[in-house]
């Protein structure tokens, strides 16, 4: 039998300046400091995830209905095998990356220049419900395997979540270096009001924008990771229309929707729609043979606000649902749903669907479809393409995206070791496999100028000397192989370069022609 999750219940705001404090005053005791330390703490982190499995993967069952195994999948296992891979990687991750050429010119290489990869101190990671565990836990993994010293808060809609998350980081890590406030907006206020190091914010844009404004006062940095409005696109090249709707579908239907990355509306040449939709119906019947309300491995929505956020964009719709259109409040329960619909003004397109519901928005032409998709959200988090390989590359071209994939839905999400993040207004900066670690560590150049070398660098003291500085940029000044109007010009070196290199653009190929003349040559003079 699993043990309930402890009744929730908030942090005292009064306790939250002290375990700020505490967070500092344990990263100032520069344990952090020891590679060992974090990897014994990752190492705890791992176990602690394993033994509080059958609680977490409950707790996600009466926070969100998901299913044990989406519960496994994307949550507690993906922040396990984060724990796994960045202690694979972390003796390399912490070395000191030597300077040399291109970065530091030849002359200066007595210098000894390096980066120090240091802990940025103390931070605050804040997390939002839809995959409570994972979105928390895995900056902590960074976080841990920086150096740093973190307080969390996770979301307060999930809150069986929140609670055994509590548990499981203070019981078993370090005391004090971290530890869980649980709460909503007070405590979240209250913990605004400390001094971070760095703040690592997952949520809606707008709770995004109070974060980084209350940030921007104390120059606190911060990292986004927010939502956005992301388009499909599917053009007439696409190929396989029938696998194009299942993975889009897929996009959907994981965690009910409730995925930031997953598209919002689809972008499909009109020809298509009436075959899309028949094949959108065909995969959803091989996902749901009984329903998607009996399917075990559905989600439900978070809760009634957010229920009634999803219902009203339908309620709004002047489209035309053509796929699903089910729901249940007292379950919370959302049928995978998709709509049709004829305006880019339509609530179907103007409001940031997560949840199981898109809209269908056929064009003419590709053209038409960048343009829509420019104008409804500029720098969304994921765009998906179905087209050929001309126009896929296209559409990446002309439009930005925080990551994307081509021919799937989020599948650029859902590896946990590439960089995810969003671009302009769906997130500033990004984690995931080394970015996490990058993410808290401060990148710090050390320069190192040995005693013997002071006559070599006496140029730059007083009383300046022109014929000193003349002879350092005799050594140092690279003259520019290019005009005034940026015109590559082949002076007397890039000829001299052409001859001897017979025309190869960099010194292997230079050394491949060499080698075939070389060949040919010792072929003719011994040819029998
Ligand atoms: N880019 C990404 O990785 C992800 C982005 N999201 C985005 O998050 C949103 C859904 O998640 P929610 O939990 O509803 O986000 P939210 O922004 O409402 O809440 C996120 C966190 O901020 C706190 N919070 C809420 N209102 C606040 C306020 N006024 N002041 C200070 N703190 C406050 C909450 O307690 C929670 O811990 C969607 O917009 C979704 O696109 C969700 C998951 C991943
Ligand atoms: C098994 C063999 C092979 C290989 C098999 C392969 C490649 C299997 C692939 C399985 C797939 C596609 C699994 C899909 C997993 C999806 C996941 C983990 C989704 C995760 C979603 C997340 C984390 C969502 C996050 C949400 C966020 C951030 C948000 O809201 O923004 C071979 C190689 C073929 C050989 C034989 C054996």
């Amino acid at each position: 039998m699993v043990t309930k999750a402890p009744e929730f219940q908030a942090t005292a705001l009064e306790a939250i300046p002290k375990i700020a404090s505490l967070a500092r005053g344990q990263f100032r005791t520069h344990k952090t400091k020891n590679v060992e330390w974090r990897k014994t703490q990752l190492r705890k982190l791992y176990w602690a995830l394993e033994d509080f499995k059958p609680q977490l993967v409950e707790a996600l069952k009466s926070d969100l209905g998901k299913s044990s195994f989406e519960a496994l999948l994307t949550e507690v296992d993906w922040v396990k095998k984060d724990c796994m891979w960045m202690l694979d990687h972390l003796d390399s991750f912490v070395k000191d990356q030597k300077l040399g050429s291109p970065d530091v010119p030849a002359t200066y290489s007595i210098m000894n220049f390096r980066v120090k990869k240091e802990p940025l101190g103390t931070v605050l990671i804040i997390g939002p419900y839809n995959y409570p565990i994972q979105l928390l836990l895995c900056p902590l993994v960074g976080a841990i395997a920086a150096g740093c010293t973190a307080v969390l808060k996770p979301s307060e809609l999930t809150p069986a979540c929140a609670m055994w998350t509590k548990e499981l980081i203070e019981k078993r890590l370090d005391s004090g270096s971290f530890s869980v406030v649980n709460g909503a907006i007070p405590e979240t206020n209250a913990l605004m009001a400390e001094k971070w190091d760095k703040i690592f914010f997952t949520g809606s844009a707008q709770v995004g924008s109070i974060i980084a404004q209350k940030a921007a006062q104390t120059l606190t940095p911060v990292v986004l990771e927010l939502g956005g409005k992301n388009p499909a696109f599917i053009t007439k090249n696409c190929g396989n229309l029938a696998l194009a709707a299942r993975r889009l579908l897929w996009g959907k239907t994981q965690n009910a929707g409730q995925v930031c990355m997953s598209q919002n509306y689809v972008l499909i040449d009109k020809d298509l729609v009436p075959t899309f939709i028949e094949f959108l119906k065909v995969a959803y019947k091989d996902m749901f043979p009984n329903g998607a309300k009996a399917s075990p491995d559905l989600s439900r929505i978070v809760n009634k606000r957010h229920f009634h956020r999803i219902k009203k964009m339908l309620d709004d719709t002047q489209g035309k649902i053509v796929m699903g259109g089910e729901l249940n409040e007292s379950e919370l329960y959302i049928e995978p749903t998709a709509v049709l619909v004829n305006s880019v003004n339509d609530s179907m397109m103007q409001e940031e669907s997560f949840g199981p519901i898109f809209s269908i928005y056929p064009v003419n032409t590709l053209d038409e479809a960048l343009n829509i998709a420019n104008l409804i959200h500029k720098t969304p988090l994921s765009l998906f393409t179905f087209g050929n390989k001309a126009e896929n590359n296209r559409i990446l071209n002309e439009m930005t995206s925080g990551g994307a994939t081509i021919n799937d839905g989020f599948f650029h999400g859902a590896v946990n070791t590439v960089p995810f993040g969003g671009v302009g207004d769906s997130g500033w900066g990004a984690y995931r496999g080394k970015a996490s670690f990058d993410s808290f560590t401060h990148f710090r150049t050390i320069a190192e100028t040995p005693g013997w070398a002071e006559k070599l660098i006496r140029v730059r003291y007083m009383p300046y000397d022109f014929k000193a500085l003349a002879f350092l940029n005799r050594l140092t000044e690279k003259s520019p192989n290019f005009d005034r109007s940026g015109k590559v010009v082949k002076g007397f070196g890039y000829w001299i370069k052409f001859l001897f290199g017979l025309g190869g653009k960099s010194a292997k190929g230079a050394f491949l022609r060499w080698l075939v003349v070389l060949v040919a040559h010792y072929m003719y003079t011994n040819r029998s």
